[in-house]
Order: C-alpha cells, then structure tokens, then sequence
C-alpha cells in the first residue's frame, strides 16, 4: 500500500508543480488564507487516490467542507490531508511546500508522507516500520540526532518563515548556544526527523492536518511532537476545533529545552 500512495503522492505533486511554473491566481479564503488553483488540483487528486487504496476511510482535508465533531468522533481511523501547505512560501516561489498525507488511528497519526515537489524530496513513516527520505531516487532510513554538548556543536533549532516570531525569540533566548534555521511548511518537522535540526518549537497557531503526517515522521523517525503545555504527544480529533495547542518537536527530551519552554509559554 505504501508504494501506490507514495506514487499517487508524488502525480499530485506533478499537479501541483504544474500550476507553479505558470501564472496562477491567488484567492484568500475567509481566514484570510491563500488559496490557488494547486491547492485544490492536489486536494481532488489525493481524495481520488485514497478512495481507491482505502474505499471507505473517510478523508479529511483542509480543502475539505467542514465535518461536524460529532461526525469525526465515529472515526476510529481516517485519512487527514494537507493538499498544498506552505501555500503562502508556494505563492512567493522559494519551494519550501509540501502535499502532507496521514492516517490517523484512535487520534494518533500512526503512518504519513510528506512530499515537497520542488525539492524532489519525500520522507514517509510508519509506526513500527521506521521512517525514511527519498530524494533523486534513493532511499535511505532516518533518524532523530542525539542533542548535542552545545559547547561542542550548537544545537539546530528550526523556526518558521512567517510565524510566531515573539515568543520564538525567547524560547531562544534561553536556550543554550544554539543556531537557527528558517524553513516553510511541514519541511520544519522533516528536520527534525532527519536528524538536521534538534528542536522546533511551534509557538503559534496550525491544524491538525498541518502537522499530522510530519508527526508520523518525526515519531517513526524516533522523535516527539509534544504539546508545549503538557509536554503530552498532540493527539488529532479529540475536540470540535482541529487547532492544534502550541507544541514543540524534539528528537529527545532535555531539562535546558523545557526550561526555555516554560519561559516562553504562557500558562
Ligand atoms: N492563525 C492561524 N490559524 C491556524 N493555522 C494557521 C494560522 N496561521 C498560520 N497557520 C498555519 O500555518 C501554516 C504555515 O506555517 P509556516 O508559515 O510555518 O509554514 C499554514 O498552512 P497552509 O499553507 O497549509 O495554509 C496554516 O495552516
Ligand atoms: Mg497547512
């Protein structure tokens, strides 16, 4: 199954890349989001390639019309879908977006890809199968870092583009030598699953479905995606809202990270 999805995931990006080399159009969506014509080209190829490997599992997607809580609560397993995230870096042509695709089981995403067409890069993982990157044809297995002595090698932390700067800023503040890296879309937790970055703290609003297929990445990849409150694993479809808490992606826990947290988070 893994194979045919990854395949269809990567048609969808074909789609996508397709729009992104002509002029397209850019609406904004009642929340003030951008929405293209790849958006939705990707969202109608990636329903139509899960309704034919899984008939039956219900998908949902940001494109999708809304579903009520007390339909999503029937769900004991579902496909929760990104189409086009990082819509915003994908308008400003830099690359950094990706098509996301995660099954979710009981609220955990136990399997998810994540695709980024321009990078010609996937990273897919599974619960219990390990995680894994293909870029130029090749395959190979991956894994969260050790933290580093921070006095010997700074430790990575990887921010977004655009949001969360504030309190961002001092989360850093109180880390211990450190560098930074600024990245688009779900690429940020692929960072940390791969083992280039070593922590990225989400200080600032996202959906489930932004964060669902990365998060079955960076877990299979051996690392956490944690609510920055709880310091418990996000958990989707457990409320009406598909918001996600502030949280924080870590390839292993350390007293001087949830220290800065506590800092930067307010309670
Ligand atoms: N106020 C808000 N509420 C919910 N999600 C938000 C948000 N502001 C930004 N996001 C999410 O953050 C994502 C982009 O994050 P980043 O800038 O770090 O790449 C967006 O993904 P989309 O591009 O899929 O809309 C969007 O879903
Ligand atoms: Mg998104």
């Amino acid at each position: 199954m893994q194979v045919r999805l990854i395949e269809g995931v990567h048609e969808a990006g074909k789609q996508v890349l397709k729009v992104y080399q002509e002029d397209f159009e850019v609406e904004t969506k009642a929340d003030e989001s951008p929405l293209t014509a790849a958006d939705m080209a990707s969202h109608h190829a990636l329903v139509a390639l899960l309704e034919e490997v899984s008939p039956g599992v219900p998908v949902l997607s940001e494109e999708s019309d809304e579903v009520s809580f007390a339909t999503r609560q029937q769900w004991r397993r579902y496909w929760l879908i990104d189409p086009l995230d990082g819509t915003k870096e994908f308008v400003s042509k830099n690359g950094e977006f990706t098509l996301n695709v995660a099954l979710v089981e009981e609220g955990v995403p136990v399997f998810g890809i994540v695709h980024a067409p321009v990078l010609d890069a996937t990273w897919w993982g599974q619960q219990g199968l390990g995680a894994y990157k293909i870029d130029a044809k090749r395959k190979r297995a991956i894994q969260v870092r050790q933290l580093p002595d921070p006095e010997l090698a700074p430790w990575k932390v990887v921010g977004s583009r655009r949001h969360g700067a504030e309190a961002f800023e001092t989360f850093c503040a109180e880390l211990p030598h450190h560098e930074r890296v600024s990245m688009g879309s779900s690429l940020k937790l692929c960072l940390v699953a791969e083992g280039q970055a070593d922590l990225y703290p989400r200080l600032a609003p996202t959906s489930e479905w932004d964060t669902a297929a990365a998060q079955a990445v960076v877990t299979a990849a051996g690392g956490e995606v944690l609510d920055a409150h709880t310091l418990e694993p996000l958990r989707c479809n457990q409320q009406d809202s598909v918001l996600n808490p502030w949280f924080l992606v870590c390839g292993q826990r350390d007293e001087r990270w949830e220290k800065a947290l506590r800092a930067s988070v307010k309670r």
